[in-house]
């Protein structure tokens, strides 16, 4: 996968694109990250990227033709099959999921573009990009971080970037429930216990009792991520387990 990202800070890139997990498949060639500074396709003697909001108001709109000429400039040199997704962090965007996540890792090539500033001119919006991605109910000053956290998020999900595959797979929200607790060693720390049921080396067991506590710890932090999901029979059972202890607890 190709990843190119429009930003006026490209700096804040370095140690993201160069540590940890990401670094590594950027070192084995399993992603090619790369940033672009949109002021160098400014035309103006202060190259400016910003401008006056026309009708008046306070902070500075980024203007359309620095973005447009940047990523028109890789679409032109870059030949991909199909057309790269140009997604804009903006928190006004749809709000970004594991499931999107997933989505974006089968493309071939991705175009972030980070704001700054109050805004984008709104032609930016309309004709340039083709997706709108928020992070979250908050501001934050600019896209940089916001495509930081989709860019891990995505390329994590590449074949041979994470050396566990199967980790992917248990993570929460992949199966659609939250992830079961993980213990390692020692078995006995201050006196807090590993669950006896992970010693067991009953694997059937083990299973069992990893979907039951997914399911709990679901239901007990995010039930709304259970509404309108078919419980199987087990998750049935579990749940009505559930509700009898805590009805019990609220009534004492
Ligand atoms: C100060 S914000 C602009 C907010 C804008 N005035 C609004 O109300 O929608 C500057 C930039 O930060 C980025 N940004 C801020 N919060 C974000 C979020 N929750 N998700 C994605 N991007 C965000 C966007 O790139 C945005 O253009």
């Amino acid at each position: 996968m190709r990843i190119d990202v429009m930003t006026l800070f490209p700096a804040m890139f370095e140690g993201v694109f160069s540590s940890s997990i990401l670094g590594k498949a950027k070192d084995k060639g399993l992603v090619e990250l790369n940033t672009i500074n949109f002021r160098d396709y400014t035309k103006d003697k202060h190259n400016s990227v910003d401008d006056y909001p026309y009708g008046g108001g306070g902070g500075m709109v980024l203007k359309p033709e620095p973005l447009f000429e940047a990523v028109e400039s890789l679409t032109d040199s870059v030949k991909t099959e199909a057309m790269p997704r140009v997604i804009l962090m903006c928190p006004q965007g749809e709000k970004f999921t594991q499931k999107k996540a997933e989505e974006l890792s089968k493309e071939s090539h991705l175009i972030f573009v980070c704001g700054h500033y109050e805004g984008y001119d709104e032609r930016i919006r309309e004709f340039l990009v083709t997706d709108e991605l928020s992070i979250g109910d908050y501001v934050l000053t600019g896209g940089e971080l916001p495509a930081m956290v989709v860019i891990d998020s995505v390329a994590r999900l590449l074949p041979g970037v994470l050396g566990n595959e199967t980790s992917a797979v248990t993570d929460s929200f992949s199966t659609g429930l939250l992830e079961y607790p993980q213990y390692t060693r020692p078995v006995s720390f201050r006196g807090m216990d590993v669950p006896d049921i992970l010693l067991s080396g009953h694997h059937l067991n083990i299973e069992t009792w990893r979907r039951k506590q997914s399911f709990l710890r679901t239901l007990e932090r995010r039930p709304d991520m259970l509404e309108g999901l078919e419980l199987s029979k087990e998750q049935m059972k579990w749940k009505q387990e559930w509700l009898a202890q805590h009805n019990g607890r609220d009534e004492q």
